[in-house]
């Protein structure tokens, strides 16, 4: 039989136990790789995982002359951006389409060229994804933006200078554009309505080990005075939150109990509380923090995605599948991505009762009603999931996937399984660990 590396056989109905570790945060890593540019001196970023986002912006940063090479400890990289100037970027359509990155190079290389050319963006088909924020905000600082049929082409035809922000929508990447515009900006900047995820403010820190100067307000203010050159920094990114919640909502779907080594209590309190409510039962050390189904009924629950400290929305689709096994009716609303329930018809199809409306069903009305997106679910449970053939439509999407292959009766072949690689780290080698029956057709795993 040929070996086929994009579909997966899974064998439901194992529950998952065992230690897994998490390691450096997909929404923090690579931005701190792209921040490494704008400093005069080599950087050290710790705690790196393994993901298709950083091999992208590692080869993003390579083609504009960053050298980047492994550090002397595991996952560890050192980015040297001291030979920038002599960029080739020739090559930069590759990357058209592969993550959300690219678009944050535009500060960075505004400072240091003068110029930036930003491919397609890639990231979830999950809504629209405008990033009409980030052009906005550029503008005010000062850059000129031209649309090409490959790309954006943006210029500054001076320094950019600081100025006075107030985003329509906290986005965690137009906070980011601002941050790495802003530092290196004629004066000061005053953003409001700022994204304050716990990956923004870890990027902050490591502005800040670069010689920045940001000030941050309780009230989503966040104050920015630019500097004339900045350092480079040592750092270890905060682990992945949304990955640790991800094993989380596997270990509660599937009966399971699994101790993700490097997950931390700070960063995942809403998550927590909302695991706690459902019936899920955890336990935080020094090092981790041990999830396990504790046995009886799990709990049906109404939630609401929003920005931080709101539930994150990444972390809606796994719980989700494990929501498919709570007695009565979970309500969900989806407010930050109009498009993020589509996975559920595929649940649906497995034995799931789940139901979709165009209301606002949560407590408050969000930017999606009254627009014809399916933004809210009626989950009714528990149902008994069966094994299905499933595509994978995103990468959340993706492991909600797995996670209720693992939970069905019988064999699900799961297609498309190269996505889970842009945010989860080994994947199937921590699968297997965990003791689920998984196999590449052609080629058993565990
Ligand atoms: C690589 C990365 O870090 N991705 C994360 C980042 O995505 P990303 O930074 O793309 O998400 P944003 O916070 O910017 O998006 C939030 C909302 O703002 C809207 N918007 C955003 C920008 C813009 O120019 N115009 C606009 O309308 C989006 O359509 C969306 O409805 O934050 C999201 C929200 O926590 C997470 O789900 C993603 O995992
Ligand atoms: C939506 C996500 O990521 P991205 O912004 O990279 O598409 C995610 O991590 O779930």
């Amino acid at each position: 039989m040929t070996v086929n590396d994009d579909v997966l056989l899974v064998h439901g109905g194992t529950p998952l136990e065992g230690e897994i570790r998490v390691r450096g945060a997909k929404n923090l890593v690579p931005k701190a790789m792209v921040a490494a540019l704008l400093g005069s001196a080599p950087s050290r970023l710790r705690n790196v995982p393994d993901i298709r986002d950083v091999r992208v912006v590692r080869g993003l940063l390579q083609l504009h002359g960053v050298t980047v090479r492994p550090g002397e400890e595991p996952g560890e990289l050192v980015l040297d951006p001291t030979h920038v100037e002599s960029a080739n970027v020739a090559d930069i359509d590759a990357h058209a389409g592969s993550s959300r990155i690219p678009i944050l190079f535009c500060g960075p290389l505004l400072h240091r060229l003068g110029h930036a050319f930003i491919p397609g963006l890639g990231g979830c088909d999950i809504g629209g994804r405008p990033i009409d924020f980030h052009f906005d905000v550029l503008r005010q600082f000062g850059a000129t933006i031209e649309k090409r049929a490959d790309g954006q082409y943006l210029e500054a035809p001076q320094r950019l200078r600081g100025t006075k922000i107030r985003l329509p929508y906290p986005s965690v990447g137009a906070t980011e554009q601002v941050l790495l515009t802003a530092v290196l900006a004629e004066g000061v900047t005053e953003l409001s309505n700022a994204a304050v995820e716990p990956e923004i403010e870890d990027l902050i820190c490591v502005l800040q080990k670069m010689g920045a100067i940001i000030a941050m307000d309780t009230d989503r203010t966040i104050r920015i005075t630019g500097v004339d050159k900045l350092g480079g920094y040592t750092h270890r990114a905060l682990p992945d939150r949304l990955e640790a919640a991800s094993w989380a909502s596997a270990a509660l779907a599937t009966e399971g109990d699994i101790y993700v080594r490097g997950a931390q209590q700070r960063s995942m309190m809403t998550f927590l509380n909302t695991y706690r409510k459902v019936g899920g039962a955890f336990e935080i050390d020094d090092e981790g923090i041990r999830f396990w189904h504790p046995g009886g009924q799990l709990k049906s629950i109404a939630l609401e995605t929003d920005v931080h400290p709101g539930f994150q929305t990444d972390w809606q689709q796994p719980l989700v599948v494990a929501l498919t096994q709570a007695t009565g009716l979970s309500i969900i609303h989806e407010t930050v991505y109009e498009s993020r329930l589509g996975f559920t018809s595929a649940l649906n199809q497995m034995g799931a009762h789940i139901q979709l409306y165009r209301e606002c069903l949560g407590g408050s009305d969000c930017r999606f009603g009254q627009r014809n997106f399916l933004h809210s679910a009626v989950v009714s449970g528990p149902t008994r999931l069966q094994g299905a053939d499933l595509v994978i439509p995103d990468l959340r999407g993706g492991f909600s996937y797995l996670i209720a292959a693992l939970a069905a009766q019988g064999t699900s072949r799961v297609h498309g399984i190269e996505l889970i690689n842009r945010g989860y780290e080994n994947f199937m080698e921590k699968l297997v660990e965990l003791g689920a029956k998984v196999e590449l057709p052609g080629k058993p795993l565990g």
